[in-house]
This record gives C-alpha cells, sequence and structure tokens, in this order.
C-alpha cells in the first residue's frame, strides 16, 4: 500500500482540507487527518484542486506526422496542461478509421502512461465521406471507441450523416461533427467579414458552421441520435444551440479557449500562427461564446490541440495549415476569459473541463468528485502564478501557440491519474 497526503488542498477552490490517497483512491479527506508514518506528504496549500481534465478534441500527430507531435509528447503536453484523458482525433496518415490503428492508438498512450488516450474513429473510410467507416468493429476493439468524428473536414452528405447517426445511437456512441458546409468555405482563408475583406483573404462565412449546425441538430433528433458539435465559433451557433436544446434535441457542444480570447483583429498580423479552422471571428463572437459557455448552451472546453510544422506555419498566409497548440495553455486561457471576469468559479471550471467532458464521452472514472472512494484523478492548480508563454518551451514538438510573450493567469502545479504524479511544476514524470 502506497499513501500520499496532499495538504492543504481547495478542493474547487473551497475551504482547504488534507486529501488522503491510497494504491490511486481517495481514502480520506478532512482538516488535520492524522498521518501515517509511512505516507508521502505533498505541501498543497493555497492550490486548486479539480477533477482531472478531459480534452473531447485534441490532435496528437502519430501515425503520420510524428515530426510535429507523437503520443509521447502529447501526452506530456496533456498532462502539464492538468489533462488525464484526451481524445486523439482520427485524421492522423493512415486515418484511424479501423480497429488496428485504434487498437494502435490506444495500446501506446497506455504504455506511456501519463493520461488515457482514447482514439477517435472516423466516420468514414479515409475521411473521404462517402462510406461509413466500420464503426462497430472501433468500437468493440480494445480501444472501446465510442466517438466517432471525421474532423478536419465535415460530414457534408445528410444521408450519410443520418445513417452515422442511426449506427452510433445503437452502438451508444456520439459523433462529433466538424461543422462546415464544404460548398460555403471553398478557398476560405479568415472569418467573412470586414478584415478578411480588407486583407482580400477569401471569406468563411459564420453560415457555413451554422447550418450545418441546425441541419445535424434536425437529424440527430429525427434519429433520436445524440450530435456533439465541435469548436463552436459563432454566436449565431450558439443561438442554433439554445433553440435545439430547448426543444430537446441530444446534442452538446464544445468550444476552443482560443476562440474564447481571440478574435479576427489577429489577422491584422499577418501571422499564419493566427490561421485556424473554424477561423477567429469577431470580438462579439468571442463575447456570446463566454456567455454560452457560462449558461451552458455550450457545454464544455475542448482545445483542438493542433501542432504543425515550422515550414508549414512560417510561410505565406494561404500555404499555411490552420490550428494551433492548446494543451498547456486551455485552463490559463479559461481563468483569464471565464474566471477573472466572474463568468465561472472553481466549480464551473470543473464542469467545463472535466465533468462535462467525461459525461459526454461516457468515461466512468474521470470527471468524479473529489472525494473518499473515488479514483485520486486530481489536477491541482495555482491560482495566484502567472508564467510567460514560450513556443519553444512547450512539450510539443511543434511551437505554434498564438499566446507567444503573453503572460497568462493561473498555473498547473501537479496532475494525477488514479494517484500516480503524471506532472509536477512543469515537468512531466515520463
Ligand atoms: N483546427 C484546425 O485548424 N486544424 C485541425 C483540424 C480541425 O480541427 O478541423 C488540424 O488537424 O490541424
Ligand atoms: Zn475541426
Ligand atoms: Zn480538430
Amino acid at each position: 500500500m502506497s499513501t500520499v497526503v496532499i495538504r492543504g488542498a481547495r478542493p474547487y477552490g473551497e475551504d482547504a482540507v488534507d486529501i488522503e490517497v491510497t494504491d490511486g483512491v481517495i481514502t480520506a479527506i478532512g482538516t488535520g487527518l492524522a498521518i501515517k508514518d509511512t505516507a508521502e506528504t505533498v505541501d498543497a496549500e493555497g492550490l486548486v484542486a479539480l477533477p482531472g481534465f478531459v480534452d473531447l478534441h485534441t490532435h496528437l500527430r502519430e501515425p503520420g506526422r510524428e515530426d510535429t507531435e507523437t503520443i509521447e509528447t502529447g501526452s506530456r503536453a496533456a498532462a502539464l496542461g492538468g489533462y488525464t484523458a484526451v481524445f486523439a482525433m482520427a485524421n492522423t496518415d493512415p486515418v484511424a478509421d479501423n480497429a488496428v490503428v485504434v487498437e494502435h492508438v490506444w495500446r501506446r498512450g497506455q504504455e506511456i502512461g501519463l493520461v488515457d488516450v482514447h482514439p477517435v474513429g472516423a466516420v468514414t473510410v479515409g475521411l473521404k465521406g462517402e462510406r461509413l467507416a466500420e464503426l462497430g468493429t472501433m468500437a468493440r476493439s480494445v480501444a472501446r471507441v465510442r466517438l466517432f468524428s471525421d474532423d478536419g473536414l465535415c460530414v457534408a452528405d445528410p444521408l450519410i450523416m443520418r445513417r452515422a447517426l442511426e449506427y452510433t445511437k445503437a452502438l451508444d456512441a456520439v459523433i462529433a461533427q466538424h461543422a462546415e458546409e464544404p460548398r460555403l468555405t471553398v478557398g476560405a482563408q479568415a472569418h467573412e467579414g470586414e478584415l478578411a475583406a480588407r486583407l482580400g483573404l477569401a471569406g468563411w462565412p459564420s453560415v457555413a458552421e451554422e447550418a450545418i449546425v441546425a441541419r445535424d441538430c434536425l437529424l440527430a433528433r429525427h434519429v433520436g441520435a445524440r450530435l456533439h458539435v465541435c469548436h463552436v465559433s459563432t454566436e449565431g451557433t450558439a443561438e442554433v444551440l439554445r433553440w435545439a436544446k430547448a426543444r430537446g434535441t441530444r446534442v452538446s457542444a464544445e468550444v476552443t479557449p482560443h476562440h474564447l480570447l481571440l478574435d479576427d483583429e489577429r489577422l491584422n498580423t499577418y501571422d499564419p500562427v493566427n490561421k485556424v479552422n473554424p477561423p477567429l471571428r469577431t470580438a462579439p463572437d468571442a463575447k456570446a461564446l463566454r456567455a454560452a459557455l457560462a449558461d451552458g448552451t455550450v457545454d464544455c472546453v475542448a482545445t483542438d490541440h493542433a501542432p504543425h510544422a515550422s515550414q508549414d506555419k512560417d510561410c505565406e498566409w494561404s500555404a499555411a495549415r490552420p490550428g494551433m497548440l492548446g494543451l498547456q495553455t486551455a485552463l490559463s486561457i479559461v481563468v483569464a476569459t471565464m474566471v477573472e471576469p466572474g463568468l465561472l468559479d472553481w466549480r464551473g471550471v470543473a464542469r467545463v473541463m472535466s465533468e462535462r467532458p467525461a459525461e459526454i464521452a461516457g468515461l466512468p472514472d474521470q470527471g468524479r468528485p473529489i472525494a473518499v472512494g473515488e479514483p485520486a484523478t486530481i489536477t491541482l492548480v495555482d491560482p495566484a502564478a502567472r508564467w510567460t508563454v514560450r513556443g519553444a518551451e512547450l512539450a510539443s514538438i511543434a511551437a505554434n501557440t498564438p499566446y507567444e510573450g503573453m503572460v497568462l493567469p493561473g498555473a498547473v502545479v501537479a496532475t494525477y491519474l488514479r494517484g500516480r504524479l503524471t506532472a509536477r511544476d512543469g515537468k512531466a514524470t515520463a
């Protein structure tokens, strides 16, 4: 038996307690716990204890682009960001559209052991949007896939989407849709608006997202299936979600940290680090997304961590790939956009970073309360810390962070996965 006592932590930002952990499970919580001489103690005075974070949307580039991220480097970035489970998107090379690839990703994640890496299965073969992948085989594999997505691309054909919803309903799984009507975004480079027009960049209109979200909400309700909307980026999408939820549609949604904080003013720099899909929208969109996250219209935060090689980012805007790093900065951006302005308290942070994503993905041992008998899957946060983002110092191989040089509030001090320390003071433990 190994016992660790985390001393003086504040669960959900509330009163300080000692948390005793034995063999991966929380065995006692209280003030002035009697400490066995065999126990190791960890000083957590002033730190907020939250359930480990769950990211429904991560791009690890293995297999295929191990020059930008591997399951190992991405696991380190995740642990350092306070995450204890991540969902690795299927747009790898080869695509995760079969049991062999998803089992590889799952096994490799378990071997590294820093974070539970759950592979997302592709909806269609090769992400081509034409034929359904073998969803059932992936669901029954060792990886037990329950989240399917063609992310990077939209399942645009309504008949394919309907069939996919029917299958996932039977499998008790969920489709995560990258909502982008491709006919409305041909050649798109930036949010369709004043700035893109002035800069001569082809526009990606909000309606291309909103039209697919509305269609999919209607389809999901018709089928009685669940739908998850990836990276919600517009005020109009929040309105559609509010309407769909009010009429009982089984829909959930995520917002990225960058869509909460950044807006298309960033285009003025012409720096492709700001190129992302969906694009950075307007400041009023970002404000509406913060309100939608606060009131639960948008369920959770997901990073859409998207590492890219420098040659794919340090080039002209139109040639650059879309995507930005997110795992190690997510908590701080949520603190800056939601906690500091008073839109969420720490209970709310636990809800949007851990509890809701765990529920959406159906993970039974993540997003659990900090309580006796529960797994010791815990993230300790220093709410008073300030740190400067340096892409080169992040654990990812790629360095494409839009927050370079920014001083951000709040820092992850330690992460525990089932009682095992996976990150401490900026160092992952493997
Ligand atoms: N978000 C991005 O801009 N890029 C993602 C794909 C995606 O999430 O659509 C990627 O894989 O790089
Ligand atoms: Zn996407
Ligand atoms: Zn993505």
